[in-house]
């Protein structure tokens, strides 16, 4: 017999139901209390009712379940210790884009050997949310796969849509009916365009395919999501972090119907991914807080240990504890430091007239 179809398919595996795995490991109420309160701050600060500075911080990616809930353990306290000044929002990504192929993420490999056993990487991911939840700290992911938010969005208090994916109708769409304010990152070119034409497409509710509770294919109508914003990456054009780029970002989306305030991503095309100068890069940030009154929020790449390591069948079984596999990050020890400078910064901007007028 002869067929068409799925010609280059090898295999289908069904996943569990959202609803199912929702229900195998529920959000506790108040974790439910914790993430609608952390995203009406969010949305609070974008507008510039909250003046305090959110921060976004955690690894690139999670490989080791383990390690980041050691990361979020030391996270939560100095995060509480700071919220007068910061609102800090965990970076908990298990789904990466790649630019040339490669390990893409927890969800997709949880044994990062190529074994793809997707239903265990979803199951860890959701239990790992739970515990960084457990340990009061607001959680933001980047979305990539269409229905894999069905299983997670609920425990996600900021999202992010990528530079590779910004221009894409499937994630503007996506991004239309997430709960969460979502960040639209600059293209990898630098163009700010595509990202304030995704915040706008995913301002206007839409209707496209995607999955019910039940897992069963559905077409998904959206209302909009209100809470879209920029997120500066920089890109081949060069960085694009400077109380200038924030203003004329501002400017430019404010002109375009998006009136809200920018995030920085000190990392990425901001840092060239050298977690070095991913340091100096907030610093800076820090020190010219005062010039920025349009600037939200920050994103710093961070984990335990400094740096990152290749990820390989040789190295597998002997990975540095709390090191990335994906991009460098700043280690622990910095990362404290500039959370502390960047709390004193928020502090101190809240006592410059023209930052509490922002917006
Ligand atoms: O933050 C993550 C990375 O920059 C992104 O996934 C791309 O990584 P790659 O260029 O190593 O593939
Ligand atoms: C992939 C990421 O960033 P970007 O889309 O800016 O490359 C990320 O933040 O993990």
């Amino acid at each position: 017999m002869t067929t068409t179809r799925n010609q280059r398919v090898t295999s289908f595996t069904t996943l569990p139901s959202p609803a199912a795995l929702r229900d195998e490991l529920p959000l506790s109420e108040a974790n439910e209390e914790l993430v609608n309160r952390s995203r009406a701050e969010v949305e609070h600060i974008l507008s510039g009712e909250d003046d305090r500075l959110l921060v976004v911080v955690g690894p690139c990616s999670v490989h080791d379940p383990v390690a980041a809930l050691d990361y979020a353990r030391r996270l939560a306290p100095l995060a509480a210790e700071l919220s007068d000044d910061l609102l800090v929002v965990m970076r908990v990504y298990f789904e990466k884009p790649r630019s040339n192929g490669g390990w893409k993420g927890l969800i997709n490999d949880p044994g990062l050997d190529g074994s793809h056993d997707v239903v265990r990487g979803l199951r860890t991911a959701r239990r790992l949310l739970t515990d960084v939840l457990d340990e009061g700290l607001p959680i933001a992911c980047e979305f990539l796969e269409p229905v894999s938010p069905q299983y997670i969005a609920d425990a996600v208090s900021w999202g992010a849509i990528g530079a590779r994916t910004t221009e894409s109708q499937v994630h503007r769409q996506l991004a239309s009916g997430l709960s969460m304010p979502v960040g639209f990152k600059n293209g990898m070119d630098g163009d700010l365009q595509s990202a304030i034409d995704g915040c706008l497409v995913a301002r206007r509710g839409q209707v496209f395919f995607g999955a019910d509770d039940s897992g069963a294919a559905a077409v998904v109508a959206t209302t909009g999501n209100p809470a879209t914003h920029l997120v500066l990456r920089g890109g081949k054009s060069g960085p694009n972090y400077s109380p200038e780029h924030v203003a004329d970002a501002a400017a430019k989306g404010e002109r375009a119907g998006i009136p809200t305030r920018i995030v920085v991503d000190a990392s990425h095309a901001n840092s060239n991914k050298d977690h070095v100068r991913q340091a100096v890069v907030a610093r800076e940030i820090a020190q010219r807080l005062a010039d920025a009154p349009a600037l939200a929020g920050v994103m710093l790449e961070s984990f335990l240990e400094p740096g990152r390591q290749e990820l390989t069948d040789e190295s597998r079984e002997r990975l540095v504890y709390g090191q990335s596999v994906t991009d460098a990050c700043l280690g622990w020890d910095d990362t404290a430091d500039l959370l502390r400078e960047l709390a004193a910064a928020s502090r101190s901007r809240r006592r410059v007239p023209s930052a509490a007028s922002a917006r």
